[in-house]
């Protein structure tokens, strides 16, 4: 039984969609060792930001194949060490947008209002209506760090309120700054010049302690900072004390350095002009069932043995260039596993040559395919679209890709893969034909046209009378039935290659008697 662990709160639209393929465990707050002890039995694992998913618990999980993120953030998940593992990592990048956009600009409105020290003092019995005097943010300039989904929306929002917005991300071109009527600005630039500065990048070993106590003391002291991205990009000491010392004019935090936030943090000292909540961005009920469905169904179709759209681990390789490559793909992968074969060998070499039409599609996802391919020989199952990459490197093959659009053999094109290794190098060729039927189109450059089958055996020979022949009668007396049989050669009575699709696997032993054949240079069993 195909089972799915859930180890934070998740809406229930997400289970619904899960029970339809597996038995559904939810078992939120597990103590690290416990999730250790319990994770072998899973074969997929959906969480929030409350589980973190170590190297090591990876390890412990024999039959994970995907690790479902309902949210934006991995930062959470060990995701090279489950690549390395060949555990698919997805997430929902859009789900959770606007929920925390949202929760951005009211910590903007709640800080520049006073509305939770306001609200307190209210319901503690006071009446004090010169202390809570605020600000506007009508014609206040707002500095967005990171411009990505997040921080465009509290931008697009910002100016429908009339800020002045400006923005800092390094990965943001000038047009598509200038499409949004937001200024570009460098880091310092925009901290000094901010009256509000919102935080929505990534935390990264680049950004973190990003906003240090240099930078906080280059704004201005009426200026306020909002973090709803992640913790550990402010330098939490740094900010209370900013915070507390009137250096700037307040802050409001969402996310921590480590959550939940401890009982004895500096922030939790500072009384006025900094409001907390607990990582409360993506906690709205539409964004809950948003997050929900969008990982769920990725992880049933990945449980089906379908592609999933938001693949954090296998760039390039989402459902849609799975579905519009799917034949492309198998032939790759294909090809790729006959080389391995026909190599017989550790390869030091992989080229990749996309041939006429073929080199219209990308080269990314083929060679990820070859790849797999490739490395299945002596892997098996373990290698997959999410290590193949990292395996191939780590076995030191290095990948060659190129697109020759002129050479015109087949419509659609062709794929051809050659290898090298100390010994021999070899090479083949298929093509995707009409109704996506796949052909092996040359073997060691010599032409062939075959549809790849479950058992087949490919011969080097001296094209001469009788070896058909008697590799038949051989073949016939062994009990191994041949389906079909294919003779490629490019000069009469020169060097040729014979490729048979059998019924049944060749024995061991039946391969010593095919080398005896005279005439016969090379045989390669080959199981696709
Ligand atoms: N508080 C909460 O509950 C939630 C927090 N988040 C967090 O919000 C952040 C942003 O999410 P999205 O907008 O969906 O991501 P996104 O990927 O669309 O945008 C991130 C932006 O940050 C930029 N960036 C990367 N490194 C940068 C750097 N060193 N300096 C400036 N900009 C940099 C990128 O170019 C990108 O434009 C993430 O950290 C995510 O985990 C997301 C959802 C909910
Ligand atoms: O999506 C994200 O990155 C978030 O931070 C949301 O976290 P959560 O799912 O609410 O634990």
């Amino acid at each position: 039984m195909t089972k799915v662990l859930v180890s934070d709160p998740i809406d229930q639209a997400g289970i619904d969609i899960l029970s339809q393929v597996a038995q559904v465990d939810v078992r939120t707050g597990l103590p690290p060792e416990e999730l250790k002890a319990i994770i072998g039995d899973y074969d997929a694992l959906m969480i929030r930001s409350g589980t973190t998913v170590t190297a090591e618990i990876i390890e412990a999980a024999d039959k994970l194949r995907i690790i479902g993120r309902a949210g934006v953030g991995v930062d959470n998940v060990d995701v090279p060490a489950a690549t390395k593992r060949g555990v698919l990592v997805v997430n929902s990048p859009e789900g959770n947008t606007i929920a925390a956009a949202e929760q951005a600009l009211a910590l903007m409105l709640a800080l520049s209002r006073h509305v939770p020290h306001a609200h307190a003092s209210t319901m503690a019995g006071g009446w004090d209506r010169k202390k809570y005097v605020g600000n506007e943010l009508y014609k206040k300039k707002l500095g967005v760090v990171g411009l990505g989904k997040i921080g465009s929306h509290v931008a697009r929002v910002a100016k429908a309120m009339g800020m002045d917005v400006m923005a800092y991300d390094p990965y943001v071109s000038a047009e598509r700054a200038q499409q949004m009527q937001v200024r570009l600005l460098p880091l310092p630039a925009l901290f000094a010049e901010a009256d509000f500065v919102s935080l929505h990048l990534p935390r990264t070993p680049d950004t973190e302690n990003l906003v240090n106590a240099e930078l906080l003391k280059t704004m201005k002291s009426t200026a306020r900072i909002v973090n709803c991205a992640r913790g550990g990009i402010i330098d939490e000491a740094a900010l209370a004390e900013a915070v507390e010392n009137g250096t700037i004019g307040g802050a409001a935090l969402d996310v921590y350095a480590k959550e939940p936030l401890e009982a004895g943090s500096p922030l939790r000292q500072v009384k006025e002009r900094l409001i907390l909540t607990p990582h409360l961005g993506a906690s709205t009920e539409e964004a809950q069932e948003n997050v929900a469905i969008d990982v769920a169904e990725q992880i049933r179709d990945v449980l089906l043995g379908l592609p999933a759209r938001s693949a954090v681990n296998i760039p390039g390789l989402n459902a849609e260039v799975m579905e519009q490559l799917k034949p492309h793909l198998q032939l790759a992968e294909t090809l790729g596993q006959l080389l391995s074969q026909l190599a017989g060998g550790p390869i030091s070499e992989l080229e990749v040559r996309l041939q006429g039409d073929f080199a219209a599609h990308p080269a990314q996802p083929l060679v990820v395919a070859a790849l797999k391919g490739l490395l299945s020989t002596a892997l098996g199952d373990s290698i997959n679209y999410v290590n193949a990459s990292l395996e191939a490197k780590e076995r030191g093959i290095h990948v060659l890709e190129v697109k020759d659009d002129a050479s015109r053999d087949f419509a659609g094109g062709s794929l051809q893969l050659s290898c090298r290794n100390s010994q021999a190098s070899h090479s083949v060729t298929g093509a995707v034909f009409a109704e996506g039927e796949l052909r092996i189109t040359t073997i060691d450059e010599f032409p062939v046209n075959v549809a790849p089958s479950r058992h087949m055996l490919f011969t080097r020979h001296r094209d001469m009378p009788g070896i058909i022949g008697q590799l038949g009668s051989l073949l016939g007396e062994h009990n191994v039935n041949i389906a079909s049989m294919q003779v490629g050669r490019r000069i009469v009575r020169g060097d040729a290659v014979m490729v048979l699709s059998l019924d049944d696997p060749i024995p061991p032993s039946l391969l010593v008697s095919v080398h005896a054949i005279n005439g016969i240079q090379e045989a390669h069993p080959v199981t696709l």
